[in-house]
């Protein structure tokens, strides 16, 4: 994926707005995710491995919070052995959705991505084998948590898999800003200044309300999943798997 570079907190602002998924923050987005994420591209990468292993013939699966399309072009992988399984993506910013349209058209596969444009709050999930909601849960309000991910569990097949993965946040404060000051190293050693940090950093604040680990776990265990793995952490940043 080409994009352009990330800049957008590069310059001081008197005032720094909520993060919005926009135009701007779009153009960049591949490049923002990956200097910002620690281990976004494996835990990415890894979508293919847990789809080739849980889908059968048929299956559906959902990318939830789809942005581009990176974990669904990773799902398609691991199902392009099988038939007939076919792949819904959502997202609800516009500007996301018409490129990941576009993105998904260049890369040529038997596996059907339909893109679609709305709230995951309002999406139907039906007959669910695997569903990623990566990086997206932490956008949405704390009330709205429990429900979503209610809903996923409930209409997961038996054996089927959610991948949660997540910026999460500690009980303990030594802990939290010991975490919180090696994810801004990493973004520091990959080109952003104090500045971008620290801007960024305030735009996410009302926008970004990161769980706990444990929050997590208690939530899955209320919706229904009989296992739930901790399978990746750098940092602030967890990936979780979880089978019905
Ligand atoms: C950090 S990005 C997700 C990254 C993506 N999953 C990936 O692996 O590249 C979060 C995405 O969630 C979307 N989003 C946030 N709240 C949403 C909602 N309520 N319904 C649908 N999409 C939402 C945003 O538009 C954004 O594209
Ligand atoms: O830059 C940060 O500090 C982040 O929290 C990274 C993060 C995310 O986790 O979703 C925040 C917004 C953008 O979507 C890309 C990455």
């Amino acid at each position: 994926m080409q994009q352009k570079k990330d800049s957008i907190y590069s310059e001081y602002r008197e005032k720094v707005a909520d993060f919005v998924f926009d135009k701007n923050v779009v153009s960049v987005f591949d490049d923002m995710i990956r200097r910002s994420v620690p281990g976004y591209a494996t835990v990415v990468a890894m979508t293919k491995v847990f789809a080739e292993q849980v889908a059968e013939d048929g299956a559906v699966c959902y990318d939830l919070g789809c942005s581009l399309g990176a974990s669904a072009i990773a799902m398609r992988r691991g199902l392009e052995h099988k038939k007939g399984c076919k792949i819904i993506a959502v997202d609800n910013s516009e500007a996301m959705v018409s490129r990941c349209r576009h993105i998904v058209e260049q890369d040529p596969s038997n596996v059907k991505i339909d893109v679609r444009r709305e709230d995951i709050l309002d999406t139907k999930i039906e007959n669910c084998s695997l569903c990623a909601v990566n990086f997206t849960l932490q956008f949405l309000s704390p009330e709205n948590r429990d429900e979503i991910i209610r809903r996923i569990a409930s209409n997961t097949r038996p054996g089927g898999m959610l991948l949660l993965s997540e910026k999460i946040c500690y009980e303990d404060e030594q802990e939290q800003n010991f975490q919180v000051k090696m994810h801004h190293k990493f973004k520091s050693l990959n080109g952003y200044s104090e500045l971008e940090i620290s801007q960024k950093r305030r735009a996410l604040e009302n926008v970004l309300v990161p769980d706990t680990t444990k929050k997590h776990f208690s939530r899955l265990s209320e919706a229904g999943y009989s296992q739930f793995y901790l399978w990746f952490k750098c940092f602030n940043f967890i990936s979780i798997a979880a089978v019905k």
